[in-house]
């Protein structure tokens, strides 16, 4: 006989299987089971198709009839681009609503499973709540801040180059890494990256090392608008490029580039883009997620400005040395170890020869 947590764990499988397919909408599974047997079990595998548990009670058909359900979101009551879950559920005739996490979007938040309940169905609430939660960190960060959940990901050499003095980066890490990479792009709603990353590696920030990823909106901050009109980035046909600009910007660039269809955005007077602005700007646009993939000098602005919630960094088993060789976080010469910032739940995971530290900064 399979504990609650054994069934929300499969719910939890089928959900993330669905990974970068779903924003703005959060990633969910559900199973229904009935006498200790699956009987139904679905994902909800794109914003605006049904929700994971129309999938499950559907397969499950007549089955629901006195069932349990386990679902990572509590059900929404509200409709949407769909109708909504707590209906199907009671109509069903499913008997216990088992709950990974309440949903912080203020349109949910508790109602459905107060409508549930008032429907006179059993609901367990936060089941693996922590792993229910953090599924969908982006999602919860965004429907609470209203700005994306900020990811920073680096990738270094043993002994913490990210290029050579001339910008030569290519490659640090191997294949398995950068697959991953793309992983996570295809994860992410957005990817930003400095002038300076343009200007030395001309990046295409796609998610084209993975079958069906999907590319991310690419994000370039470009205070005084260098950005080549050859740039791979301006080629919009692949994906949207917003650069984001200052009032310094070179005004003919703008019109050229605009014509190539990048949208332009200015973030006000200062000669340096406001990063805040930015993110405020990205949330309003959808944009759950963020992953930026900048050179020192962004990461470092970013960090400094206490913008950051996650940290992913690859380390590659080779030493470039090179006292003038790029860092990962440039900026300001901090003096004392203790102004350091201490990632939290810290998981080190291997692709091939690299490393990877991720690590979770006070959000
Ligand atoms: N140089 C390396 C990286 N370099 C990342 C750069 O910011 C830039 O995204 C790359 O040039 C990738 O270009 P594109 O977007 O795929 O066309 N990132 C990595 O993970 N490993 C490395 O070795
Ligand atoms: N994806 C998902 C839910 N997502 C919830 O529904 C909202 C989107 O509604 P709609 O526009 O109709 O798709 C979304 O903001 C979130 O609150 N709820 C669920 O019961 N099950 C699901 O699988
Ligand atoms: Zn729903």
């Amino acid at each position: 006989m399979k504990a609650h947590e054994d069934w929300m764990r499969l719910a939890l499988e089928l959900a993330r299987a669905a990974t970068g397919q779903t924003s703005p909408n959060p990633m969910v599974g559900a199973v229904v089971v009935k006498n200790g047997k699956m009987v139904g079990a679905g994902a909800h595998l794109k914003a605006g198709t049904p929700h994971a548990e129309v999938h499950a009670i559907d397969m499950a058909g007549h089955e629901a009839e006195g069932s349990t359900i386990y679902v990572t979101l509590e059900p929404c009551n509200h409709i949407g681009r769909t109708p909504p879950c707590t209906e199907k559920i009671i109509a069903s005739g499913i008997r216990r609503v088992v709950i990974g996490t309440v949903d912080p979007d203020e349109k949910v938040r508790g109602r459905g499973i107060a409508r549930l309940r008032d429907a006179g169905i059993e609901v367990i609430e936060g089941v693996l709540a922590e792993e229910c939660q953090r599924l969908n960190e982006a999602y919860f960060f965004h429907r609470r801040t209203g700005r994306p959940f900020v990811t920073l990901k680096t990738a270094m050499t043993l002994d913490g180059k990210i290029a050579t003095v001339t910008g030569d980066s290519r490659w640090i890490t191997g294949e398995a890494s950068r697959e991953h990479v793309h992983l996570m792009r295809h994860q992410h709603d957005a990817i930003l990256v400095g002038i300076q990353t343009v200007l030395f590696d001309d990046p295409k920030l796609t998610a084209r090392l993975i079958p069906g990823g999907n590319h991310p909106v690419r994000v370039i901050l470009d205070s005084r608008l260098q950005t080549p009109l050859d740039a791979a980035i301006t080629e919009v046909s692949e994906a949207p490029t917003w650069i984001f600009t200052t009032e310094e910007r070179d005004r003919e660039r703008e019109r050229r580039l605009r014509d190539k269809g990048v949208r332009i955005v200015s973030t006000g007077t200062a000669s340096r883009v406001d990063l805040e602005k930015v993110l405020e700007v990205l949330g309003k646009e959808g944009i759950l997620s963020l992953l930026i993939e900048g050179g020192g000098t962004v990461n470092a602005a970013f960090l400094q400005q206490g913008l950051v919630q996650k940290v992913i960094a690859f380390i590659a088993p080779r030493l470039l040395g090179g006292k003038d060789s790029p860092t990962p976080v440039e900026g300001e010469n901090p003096h004392r170890m203790q102004s350091s910032l201490s990632l939290k739940d810290v998981r080190v995971t291997q692709f091939d020869q690299d490393i990877c530290v991720t690590g979770y900064l006070d959000a």
